[in-house]
């Protein structure tokens, strides 16, 4: 069925950044697809390429802006055929993507909730009055400051052992990540607890991998079919033309996530003021083959309860 395989004289190379979560999610499209055509490891090559975002560690991600911080060099290798397919945290993905690429090819979702990541408290309703903790993401930020207008928060980046040894110095007693890369590299135990979705709505897409092509490529298309996983799909299509059409990103306080009940979907969405002082919620049902219009219905919704000024991000 399937012609033109790889092969270890002419592997399919996978880019990736080289952070220890990039390669880790790189190397399971590389398992998943040797599962699927039954290939040796060798007809697979996994390629990292060196992103802008991965050298500048010492500011708060909104501060340097622009978009594709993290991407843009994989997708220009993408183009120029150095690598086949790009595979991504789909959580820091952009809602569209360059001409000539497509990404619309997902693993099965991961644990898609926050981690409670602390030496010392339990978890978020234990913190203490005032307590300092660590996020440098703006939507966990702004629904920190609702919830809990005492705490405060200081700037947090970095891999989870640069984080934990943050901790231990006494910087912050807690911070937050996502459980999904916390499971996949081994270190669930660093989180204290769970926090559930709805006290803290996961970022649109978290726990999802993606892996992005040429859209001239349709031998690379078909291989891709054998391992999408269509509920992830489901799912991100609702989030993913919710966030689109809120004009969001990774760097905006937007919260969503879409879970299925066998041929329906339900999606709840959450926009914040980057302050915290206030945060408009919603929520869409309807038959999982309308997502993508179940997400739009209801940033428009989320929209018009906006009042002005709302989306400093607009
Ligand atoms: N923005 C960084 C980022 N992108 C994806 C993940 C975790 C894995 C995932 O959500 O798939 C993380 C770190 C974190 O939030 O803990």
């Amino acid at each position: 069925m399937m012609q033109n395989l790889p092969t270890p004289a002419q592997p399919l190379k996978i880019g990736t950044r080289g952070s220890p979560l990039a390669l880790w999610q790189a190397h399971e499209v590389r398992r998943s697809l040797m599962a699927a055509f039954d290939l040796p490891e060798a007809a697979f090559e996994i390629c990292v390429i060196k992103v802008m975002g991965d050298q500048i560690l010492d500011k708060a991600l909104k501060d340097i802006g622009g978009k594709g911080l993290f991407t843009r060099e994989i997708e220009e290798a993408l183009l120029d055929g150095s690598i086949d397919i790009a595979v991504h945290s789909m959580k820091d993905m952009p809602t569209l993507q360059p001409d000539g690429l497509i990404l619309d090819c997902y693993l099965p979702r991961e644990d898609v909730r926050d981690a409670f990541v602390s030496p010392h408290v339990a978890g978020l309703a234990d913190l203490p009055q005032g307590a300092v903790v660590g996020s440098s993401s703006l939507r966990r930020r702004a629904q920190l400051r609702l919830k809990r207008p005492d705490l405060q928060l200081v700037e947090f980046r970095g891999n989870v052992q640069t984080r934990m040894k943050k901790l231990q110095d006494g910087v912050a007693v807690a911070t937050f990540l996502a459980m999904a890369g916390l499971n996949r590299l081994g270190m669930a135990h660093m989180a204290r607890s769970a926090i559930e979705t709805d006290e803290m709505l996961p970022a649109v897409a978290q726990g999802a991998i993606g892996i992005e092509r040429r859209s001239n490529d349709a031998r690379t298309a078909s291989l891709l079919d054998a391992i999408h996983d269509t509920p992830t799909g489901l799912r991100l299509n609702a989030e993913r033309a919710m966030l689109a059409r809120l004009d969001g990103s990774c760097e905006t306080p937007i919260a969503g996530l879409a879970t299925l009940d066998g041929a329906s979907l339900h999606l709840r969405g959450e926009i914040l003021r980057p302050d915290g002082s206030e945060s408009i919620t919603g929520s869409r049902s309807g038959p999982a083959a309308d997502a993508a219009a179940l997400g739009t219905d209801l940033a428009e919704e989320l929209l018009s309860k906006a009042p002005a000024g709302f989306f400093s991000w607009r």
